[in-house]
């Protein structure tokens, strides 16, 4: 009899997917500089949020997406059903969240979009080209959850006074941010040899140039949001993250948006939502085995 069982567990899709989704916020919460962000170096633009609750909140948020893609697996399709039952999830993910944090919302955007693109991705785990996995998820998006509370949330009230596009319409849109900003550029920055931490800082910067972030509109008006448009616009300009002239403008930016306090939250989430769609196309599709 041995004290522990050395035999690999063979995990269910739900637990990979669930797995997947946890290792993307906790690599977008690890990776620095970011500008204005919790990274590693500190707490960015915030007072309340550093690494470890980021890091605690991500792991407490696995039950949440693991339940989320057993809904899926469990409904089968595209439907009111499915959409209801993974809004409840989330609504209970982000309880979870909140009693983890001692109150701090640290991934509200990230449990909608991580749990859309989990979702989706569990529905037909052999059609996971990001292009479907993101039309699945803006499906489920349009679908009204009768049950959601419409609370005047930070995201609400900048819609209103802005006219801006928020986390919900992102979703809807089959997240364009990560399709067509996002993801292109961690390709690209890979193959010019930028290394994968600097890939990934160039995805972020890629995203924040179009972003109608919330948080920052919330945080930091008008000025906040064209401050970090430019100046991300400004760093892959120079070379990106992975020259010097782009590192002296990323440096200037994290400042800027500092100073500002605009923290852009919802280029963050979308980061982490790059991850995790670049991990799942990487590994060939998420059939038992492909990792
Ligand atoms: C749609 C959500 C994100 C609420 O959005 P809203 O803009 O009203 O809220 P809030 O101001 O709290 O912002 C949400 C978060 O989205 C992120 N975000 C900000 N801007 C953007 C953007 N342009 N694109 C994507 N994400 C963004 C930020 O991190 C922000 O913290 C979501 O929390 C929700 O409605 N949940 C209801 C429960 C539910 O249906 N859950 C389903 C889980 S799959
Ligand atoms: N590394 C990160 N650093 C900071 N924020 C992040 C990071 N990753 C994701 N976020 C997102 O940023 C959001 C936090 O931003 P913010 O503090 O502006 O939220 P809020 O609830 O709208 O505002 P407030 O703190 O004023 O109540 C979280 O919802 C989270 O999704």
């Amino acid at each position: 009899m041995h004290a522990f069982n050395l035999q690999p567990k063979t995990l269910t899709l739900a637990e990979r997917l669930a797995d997947l989704a946890v290792d993307a916020l906790i690599d977008e919460a690890d990776l620095s500089p970011k500008p204005a962000l919790v990274d590693r170096r500190g707490n960015g633009a915030h007072t309340d949020l550093h690494l470890g609750l980021m890091h605690a909140s991500a792991l407490s948020l696995w039950p949440a997406f693991k339940a989320m893609a057993d809904a899926a697996i469990e409904f089968g399709e595209v439907g009111l059903p499915l959409r209801e039952a993974v809004g409840c999830i989330g609504r209970e993910g982000e309880q979870v969240m909140l009693a983890t944090t001692g109150g701090v919302n640290t991934h509200r955007g990230a449990i909608w979009a991580l749990g859309l693109l989990v979702t989706a991705a569990a529905l037909e785990p052999e059609s996971c080209a990001a292009s479907s996995i993101a039309l699945r998820a803006a499906r489920l998006a349009l679908l009204d959850d009768r049950y959601s509370p419409r609370p005047l949330s930070h995201g609400a009230q900048v819609a209103q006074r802005y006219g801006v596009r928020g986390a919900r319409e992102e979703a809807q849109l089959g997240f364009p941010a990560v399709l067509h900003r996002g993801l292109p550029q961690l390709k690209r920055s890979r193959a010019a040899g930028h290394g994968e931490q600097n890939a990934r800082l160039d995805a972020l910067l890629a995203i924040m140039t179009t972003l109608a972030d919330t948080c920052v509109l919330y945080r930091a008006g008008e000025q906040g949001l064209h401050t970090m448009q430019l100046g991300a616009q400004a760093v892959l300009d120079a070379g990106g993250s992975a020259s010097l002239a782009g590192r002296r403008r990323l440096h200037e930016l994290d400042q800027q948006l500092i100073a500002l306090n605009a923290s852009p939250g919802g280029a963050a989430d979308l980061l982490a939502a790059c991850l995790f769609i670049d991990r799942i196309e990487s590994r060939d599709g998420i059939s038992q085995g492909a990792f």
